[in-house]
């Protein structure tokens, strides 16, 4: 089974966490167990060693044997496949090597027997978000070799003080935590999370501030891999952070297991430790543990995103023309006949989309358009060529999220204009979120033939939460796939809109499959 069919079938995803138990509840296995069932995932659990704690102190870690682990990792396997693994305390090196080794044999033959991908986030933890060491192994404070897991595991979520062991480096600013992140990413072969919540020397202490170096995420945006990212979300004065750590990675493997790219998984994960920070109580006389606040859906808790990489970040100081009025069934289409029929068809909204080469009658095809939405004084959007478009005063641009970075933005909201921005992922629609669009288009949504997609569908269930996060924000519209007979399904969603291409331009009679969708569309209520 693809992770896609998993998504949407009722079936719970199966998340592992390879980690150790916290008698205080907060951390550990426990915390574990507590998100990935709070994200609606069933967790099984492989335990590496019982630590007698509490929310002071740590008294004692006694480590499993190997048999033990073996054992468990292997009767898990044999029944309850995971989508996702978590690795969190491990308590000496034999128990690494062997969880190398079991990740690259019997965890390896089991993707390649059934074609899955199974995503491994390791955790390494070493010194606990609350200050906590945990010392198992005599021969140091738990300086593990991790290097057995080079190259088989997807993300690595150091805090500070466990990148600085990791990378041998003393880390004195952003910058030095930067290169050390690059270089632990170069040394295992995978992604990088930094996490700066531990208020290390290195981060401003009035944010949170992580960092994301993506080498590659599949799924997610060409323009979004090999980057690196700064996620900043305000600090949360609390000094219940206990299980902070084990709360994020576990829940970064839960959203990857329903089928989210790495890229969401990720600002995801962080959203909801820092509800769960916001939150949380403080049941000891130290340091609380986050509550469980369910899959995030305040667009306020998720972080700030921008490039870390000399790549350029997108503006968020703009304000681009509110539209008119609403969305409604947004044709796309790419003649300006099939615009002037639909216009009289009624449409209010509508884009024009060319998309051969090399047009000769671009321009005026462009002015023709614009200068029919003023006749029926409708909302006309140019698609990708915004200069064009600003030239002759459409009333909007629709750009995609690569158009983004190669438009003059800023002059596209002076002129008055109003934006549509294309998103294929959280991360995308909390990168065109912060530019305070005209409306955001969540796609695609259903398989499309209308253009080559280099990300998978998103299907309802994504649509779900992305409307979830963003309705009242913004105006959404869904594309992708959509026509009559999947309208019931996409209203449920409560996304306010739909734009279509095929549904319309591809009928026999394209004004009339436009007012029957309509008619369908504006007869079935919102949930
Ligand atoms: C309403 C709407 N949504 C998405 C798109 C796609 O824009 P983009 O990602 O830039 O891709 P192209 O259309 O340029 O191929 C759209 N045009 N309209
Ligand atoms: C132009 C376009 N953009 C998409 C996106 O997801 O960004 S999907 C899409 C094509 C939609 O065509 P149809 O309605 O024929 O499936
Ligand atoms: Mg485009």
């Amino acid at each position: 089974m693809t992770n896609l069919e998993l998504t949407s079938s009722a079936l719970k995803p199966v998340v592992w966490t390879i980690a150790g138990s916290d008698s205080g509840g907060g951390a550990g296995i426990q915390a574990d167990l507590a998100t990935i069932d709070d994200l609606g995932c069933h967790g099984c659990s492989a335990i590496t060693c019982l630590t007698a704690q509490n929310s002071v102190s740590v008294t004692l870690v006694e480590p499993v044997s190997e048999e033990m682990l073996l054992a468990q990792l292997d009767v898990l396997l044999a029944d309850l496949a995971p989508m996702a693994i978590k690795i969190g305390l491990l308590a000496n090196q034999e128990q690494v090597n062997l969880l190398g080794k079991w990740l690259n044999t019997s965890l390896r033959e089991f993707q390649k027997a059934n074609a899955v991908d199974v995503n491994v986030i390791l955790d390494p933890v070493m010194v606990a978000s609350c200050g906590a060491h945990f010392a198992s192994d005599k021969r140091s404070e738990n300086q593990l070799d991790f290097l057995p897991f080079k190259g088989l595991i997807t993300l690595i979520t150091p805090n500070t003080a466990e990148l600085s062991v990791l990378s041998g480096c003393r880390l004195k600013d952003l910058s030095d935590c930067h290169q050390a992140a690059k270089a632990l990413s170069k040394r295992f072969e995978c992604n990088v999370l930094a996490k700066g919540g531990d208020k290390g020397a290195a981060w401003q202490a009035e944010t949170a501030k992580d960092i994301f170096v993506c080498i590659q995420a599949p799924g997610s945006a060409v323009i979004y891999q090999q980057r690196s990212f700064l996620l900043s979300s305000p600090r949360v004065e609390s000094t219940n952070n206990h299980g902070s750590g084990c709360t994020l990675s576990s829940a970064i493997a839960s959203v990857m297991a329903w089928g989210f790219v790495l890229h969401d998984a990720v600002v995801v994960a962080k959203a909801y430790v820092t509800e769960g920070i916001k939150q949380s109580g403080r049941p000891g006389k130290g340091p609380g543990p986050l509550a469980r606040t369910g899959w995030p859906a305040k667009l306020g808790g998720f972080a700030h995103i921008s490039s870390l990489d000399g790549c350029a970040s997108l503006p968020d100081d703009l304000n681009f023309k509110p539209l008119d009025e609403r969305l409604g069934v947004y044709p796309v289409v790419s003649d300006v006949s099939m615009l002037q029929l639909l216009l009289a068809a009624g449409a209010k909204t509508i884009q024009l989309r060319v998309k051969e080469a090399d047009d000769s009658d671009l321009e005026t095809k462009i002015i023709k358009a614009i200068q029919l939405g003023r006749d029926y004084q409708a909302q006309v959007f140019i698609n990708d060529y915004w200069q064009l478009a600003v030239k002759h005063q459409a009333f909007g641009v629709h750009l995609g999220q690569e158009d983004l970075y190669e438009a003059d933005l800023s002059h596209i909201a002076h002129s008055g204009l109003a934006l549509g921005v294309s998103s294929h992922s959280y991360f995308e629609l909390l990168l065109a979120s912060q530019l305070n669009p005209s409306y955001i288009a969540l796609g695609h949504i259903f398989p499309t033939t209308t253009k080559a997609m280099p990300s998978l569908p998103q299907g309802l269930n994504k649509l779900k939460h992305y409307v979830d996060l963003l309705k009242g924000h913004y105006p959404l519209v869904a594309i992708g796939g959509i026509e009559f007979n999947r309208l019931t399904a996409v209203k449920k969603t409560n996304v306010d809109d739909i734009a279509v291409v095929r549904a319309v331009t591809e009928a026999d009679d394209p004004a009339c499959a436009y007012e029957t969708l309509v008619a369908a569309w504006e007869g079935l209520e919102h949930e």
